[in-house]
């Protein structure tokens, strides 16, 4: 039965939950990779960057949408790994546990194509610093597009859509994930908003077409309407693949300000998070006060997925 969304009840303050250490302010990665056909060089590629940026001091690292594999319909199925079984029949998967183990950092890890029975996801993983998986989106809004003479693509020719939202504790503050597409949508950052989100990454791929129009202004929009933290991490701009990403990788902040980002050549950034600017713009303007919930709501469905 869905529940209604009551803003006053549901808003959890910006503090991290009981029992995490309460670190307000830390540094983030966003790692735009260059993304190849051979995936144990992607695999080593990515391996590397995640440690150059924890050399660099970053505690949370952010890899790109499908950064083992080609973006193609092609290709999914070839690269999927079953995350469920493990070991040799997940290799990326394998790689990013034991990174974020081994480093002692907390991992959004991109996603990569999912197998799973007779279905394939486009799924991104969350690692925490034990190793653990803390938490597994499958991206909920496929990218079925047509715009002719531009770009048709049609994820739904070979993925199935994800059914759940995501939210997930970490060392590093709670972080509601999406994965591109699913940032077109703006009542899922409402949703990890009302759940006390502090950031929430998207893994994106944005191509040449809408890229231009609408990637800035969509990643600024979620994190100024629900005054978050957004990072989002594209791969790097392959001009010669079938499917061009239009890079920009980008990290904003609770009033909408851009705090950093990459053009479109493969880069890495390392940031710094501060929280305590979650509770300071929400005194400043304190929309949630403001919100006219006697006038429209929010329904939540309760399914978000919790591990
Ligand atoms: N990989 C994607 O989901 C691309 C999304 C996109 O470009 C859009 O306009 O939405």
């Amino acid at each position: 039965m869905p529940v209604p969304y009551k803003p006053e009840e549901a808003r959890v303050p910006p503090v991290l939950p009981s029992p995490l250490t309460p670190v307000y302010k830390f540094k983030i990665a966003l790692c735009q990779l260059s993304v190849t056909a051979d995936k144990k060089r992607n695999i080593v590629h990515a391996k590397k960057a995640i440690e150059e940026v924890a050399g660099g001091g970053a505690e949370l690292v952010i890899l790109p949408e499908i950064w083992n594999s080609p973006y193609s319909n092609d290709s999914f199925p070839v690269y999927a790994e079953d995350i469920e079984a493990g070991g040799d029949a997940a290799p990326s998967y394998s790689m990013l546990s034991e990174v974020a183990r081994s480093l002692q950092i907390t991992i959004v890890g991109g996603s990569i194509p999912e197998r799973s029975g007779d279905r394939l996801y486009n799924t991104c993983c969350v690692f925490g610093k034990d190793g653990s998986l803390k938490g597994k989106h499958r991206k909920i809004h496929l990218f079925d597009i047509d715009i002719p003479g531009k770009i048709t693509f049609k994820e739904s020719n070979t993925l199935t859509a994800g059914q759940h939202p995501t939210i997930v504790d970490t060392d590093v503050g709670r972080i509601g994930i999406g994965i591109c597409h699913d940032i077109c949508f703006q009542e899922l950052a409402m949703l990890y908003a009302a759940r006390g989100a502090h950031l929430i990454c998207y893994p994106s791929a944005f191509e040449m077409t809408t890229g231009p129009l609408v990637w800035e202004l969509l990643q600024r929009a979620r994190a100024a309407d629900n005054q978050l933290f957004v990072a989002t991490c594209s791969p790097a701009r392959d001009s010669g693949s079938g499917y061009i990403a239009w890079g920009h990788s980008m990290l904003v902040g609770p009033f909408g300000e851009i705090i950093a980002t990459t053009e479109h050549e493969e880069a890495m950034i390392v940031e710094e998070i501060d929280y305590s600017q979650i509770e300071l713009r929400r005194s400043n303007l304190p929309l949630e006060k403001q919100r006219r919930g006697d006038l429209y709501q929010l329904v939540d469905v309760q399914r978000t997925n919790s591990h």
